[in-house]
C-alpha cells in the first residue's frame, strides 16, 4: 500500500482519472492533495473523492514525497520556475506533460540532483485500465523508480523505458490511443443508428463488442490479425465490411495519424523546452 503523500499541480482530466483510479484502488483521500486555480474544478474534486484541494502552492508541498504536474505542456515552465523555492528536496517529480524533457524540467527547478519520472498515462486510468509508459532521469533511485511505478500500476499497465526519445511515440499510441478508439466508437454507432438500430441498442453492441475484442486479444496467444481471420468467414459479411475499410486507406491513415502524433509531441518539447526568460 502507497503510503506516500501525493501532490497533483493541476486537476483537470488527466489528474481526475489518476486520482479516481487511485480512491478506487483503495488510497486513502487524506493522502491525495490538489492544487488547482479553477474554482469549479477544485469543488468537484473535493466533492467527488473527498480529497483536500487549494487554489495556490502555499505550504501544501512540504512532507510531499511524490509531486505530480498534470498542467498543460505550455504552463510547464511558469509552473515550475514558481514552485522552485518552496520544493521540498525529498520530492520525487512525476511529469505528465506530453513531450517535455526532463532535464529542460530539471533546469527549470534549478535543484541539483532532482529525482524526475516522465510518465504518459492515459485516462481509461480512472476505472483502473489505465496504459502508462515511464522514464527516470539518471538521479532518480531505485525506491523512487518503484515508488513511480507503484503509483502507475495501481490504475493499470506500467512499462518502462529506457530511451526518452521513445515517449512521442508512446504519446502518439497510448496517451492519445483513447481518443482514437472513442472515434471508431462513434463512427460505429452512428452507422448502427443509420441502419435503424435505436440509439442505445447501438451504443451497447458497439461498446461491448469494443470491449470483448480488447479483452480477447489481451486474453489470447493469437495475434490481433489472427483473431480478425478468425471472425470473417470468405465470402460472408466481415470480409465485405474489411474490404471496404482497407480500400478507404485504414492502414495508411492510422500511420500517418500516430506519426503526426508523435511529431506533435517532439515539437512541444523543441518549442517548449527553450527557456522563456533568456
Ligand atoms: N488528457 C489526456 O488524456 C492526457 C493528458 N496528458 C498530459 O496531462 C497534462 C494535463 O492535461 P489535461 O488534464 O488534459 O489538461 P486540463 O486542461 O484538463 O488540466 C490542466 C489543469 O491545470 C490547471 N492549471 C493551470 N495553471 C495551473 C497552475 N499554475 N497550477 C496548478 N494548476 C494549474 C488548469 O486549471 C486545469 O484544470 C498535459 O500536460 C497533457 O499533455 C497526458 C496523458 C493523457
Ligand atoms: O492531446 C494531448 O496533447 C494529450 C497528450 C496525450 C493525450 N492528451
Amino acid at each position: 500500500m502507497i503510503q506516500d503523500k501525493i501532490v497533483f499541480i493541476g486537476g483537470g482530466n488527466m489528474a481526475r482519472s489518476l486520482i479516481g483510479g487511485l480512491i478506487a484502488d483503495k488510497m486513502p483521500a487524506e493522502q491525495i492533495h490538489v492544487i488547482e486555480p479553477q474554482t469549479e474544478t477544485r469543488q468537484r474534486l473535493a466533492a467527488d473523492f473527498g480529497i483536500t484541494v487549494y487554489n495556490a502552492a502555499d505550504t501544501v508541498l512540504e512532507e510531499a514525497t511524490v509531486i505530480i504536474l498534470a498542467v498543460k505542456p505550455q504552463m510547464l515552465q511558469q509552473v515550475i520556475k514558481s514552485l522552485s523555492p518552496v520544493w521540498p528536496p525529498q520530492a520525487l517529480m512525476i511529469s505528465i506533460a506530453a513531450g517535455i524533457h526532463t532535464d529542460d524540467m530539471a533546469r527549470w527547478l534549478n535543484h541539483a540532483g532532482t529525482a524526475i519520472v516522465r510518465a504518459m498515462p492515459n485516462t481509461p486510468a480512472l476505472v483502473q485500465a489505465g496504459a502508462t509508459a515511464l522514464f527516470a532521469n539518471t538521479q532518480t533511485s531505485t525506491a523512487q523508480r518503484q515508488l513511480a511505478e507503484s503509483v502507475m500500476r495501481a490504475v493499470g499497465l506500467v512499462i518502462w523505458v529506457e530511451n526518452e526519445q521513445q515517449m512521442d511515440a508512446v504519446t502518439a499510441i497510448s496517451g492519445s490511443g483513447p481518443a482514437y478508439f472513442f472515434l471508431v466508437m462513434e463512427a460505429m454507432q452512428a452507422a448502427a443508428m443509420e441502419l435503424g438500430l435505436p440509439e442505445e441498442t447501438a451504443r451497447l453492441l458497439c461498446l461491448e463488442t469494443a470491449f470483448g475484442a480488447a479483452k480477447m486479444a489481451l486474453e489470447s496467444k493469437h495475434s490481433a490479425a489472427t483473431l480478425r481471420h478468425q471472425v470473417t468467414s470468405p465470402g460472408g459479411t466481415t470480409e465485405r465490411a474489411i474490404h471496404e475499410l482497407e480500400d478507404g486507406g485504414l492502414h495508411g491513415l492510422f500511420e500517418n495519424a500516430i506519426v503526426a502524433a508523435a511529431l506533435r509531441a517532439r515539437e512541444l518539447g523543441h518549442q517548449l523546452g527553450q527557456d522563456n526568460d533568456t
